[in-house]
């Protein structure tokens, strides 16, 4: 019996849910779900919700399913991947990374607008640096506004008319089957998502042998596109406070599938840019993506500086 710990969160049942399906069907081997409570439910039940990636260090979620991890009460954690931070964590193996969910970020606006049919002035709901830089770089004059709390919370803001639109993540809202709010998907043209969008991360235990059989739901296009985005935020976190949107997409090339990764570093108010891309080879994910933000520091995102430092 394989226990998988999860947050009680209607898109962390989904996605836990959805990877004791892969075990059930392609390890064959049985799987329990294991209600964690981390502190961030706690202060959101009492009314003060918490960032789940704050600027620095690893967010609340991430460290309690880790915890639990660590001292043998479940076997496996599942994560949204954007939310996992770049380093490693001692004892903790990323087993697999499953078949990618469309990685863009949505439009969720009132009467079914897009950004562009949204009056100048308009209230655009985000709480992430990289949405709100992006937002303002596309200079169509929206006020961007802060906006936490799940999904559920964030689109009612656009429903009670508080707002007049709200960013979110496509995956998310495919997930828990949202998908009709969506009034727009953002081109990565003009909005790139967070390293590791709509990307599961399967943790377990760095010395269990759970390592080798959670191998086989790795998809390996993915792996190497994220892992790709994951080279580009490290990087460019060692260089640079920008918020900073990156997508890695495998395609055809002439010697068959190699690496697309774009990526853009922008300052808080998305008045300067230093957007950038680079192909290379899938098995050279890391290389490519380290090379890729090495350029764009020495093209100047090491000069772009952000106080709140990297959210999703
Ligand atoms: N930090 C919030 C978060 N973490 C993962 C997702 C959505 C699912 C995903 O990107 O895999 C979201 C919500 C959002 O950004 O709209």
């Amino acid at each position: 019996m394989i226990r998988i710990g999860t947050r009680r969160s209607l898109l962390a049942m989904t996605q836990s849910g959805h990877v004791a399906d892969l075990i059930r069907d392609r390890l064959g081997r049985e799987v329990e779900l294991v209600e964690i409570t981390t502190d961030g439910d706690r202060s959101q039940a009492a009314g003060t919700p918490l960032a789940d990636t704050p600027a620095s260090g690893t967010g609340v979620f991430v460290s309690a399913l880790r915890d639990a991890l660590l001292a043998g009460e479940v076997d496996v954690a599942v994560h949204s991947l954007k939310d996992l931070p770049t380093y490693p964590q001692a004892g903790i193996a990323l087993a697999a990374v499953p078949e990618r969910e469309d990685p863009r970020d949505v439009v969720v606006a009132r009467d079914g607008l897009t950004l562009g049919e949204l009056p100048a002035g308009s209230r655009v709901g985000t709480g992430s640096p990289r949405r709100a830089a992006q937002l303002a770089a596309l200079g169509l004059g929206l006020d961007v506004v802060g906006v936490r709390g799940n999904v559920d919370t964030r689109i009612g803001k656009v429903r009670s008319g508080e707002y007049d639109a709200v960013v979110l993540a496509r995956a998310g809202l495919a997930r828990i089957g949202r998908l009709d709010e969506v009034t727009e998907t953002l081109d990565p043209l003009q909005v790139l998502p967070a390293p590791g969008q709509g990307a599961l991360g399967i943790e377990c235990r760095a010395t269990d042998e759970l390592v080798d059989a959670l191998a086989a739901l790795d998809d390996p296009r993915t792996r190497a596109a994220v892992e790709a985005e994951r080279a580009v935020l490290a990087t460019l976190e060692g260089g640079c406070s920008a918020p900073i949107g990156t997508l890695a997409e495998v395609v055809e090339g002439d010697d068959g599938d190699e690496l697309w990764v774009r990526a853009v570093a922008l300052s808080p108010d998305g008045a300067v840019a230093v957007r950038m891309s680079a192909t290379g080879a899938t098995t050279e994910a890391v290389e490519v993506g380290t090379r890729l933000a090495k350029e764009m520091l020495a093209e100047g995102a090491d000069a772009l500086g952000s106080e709140a430092g990297h959210d999703v």
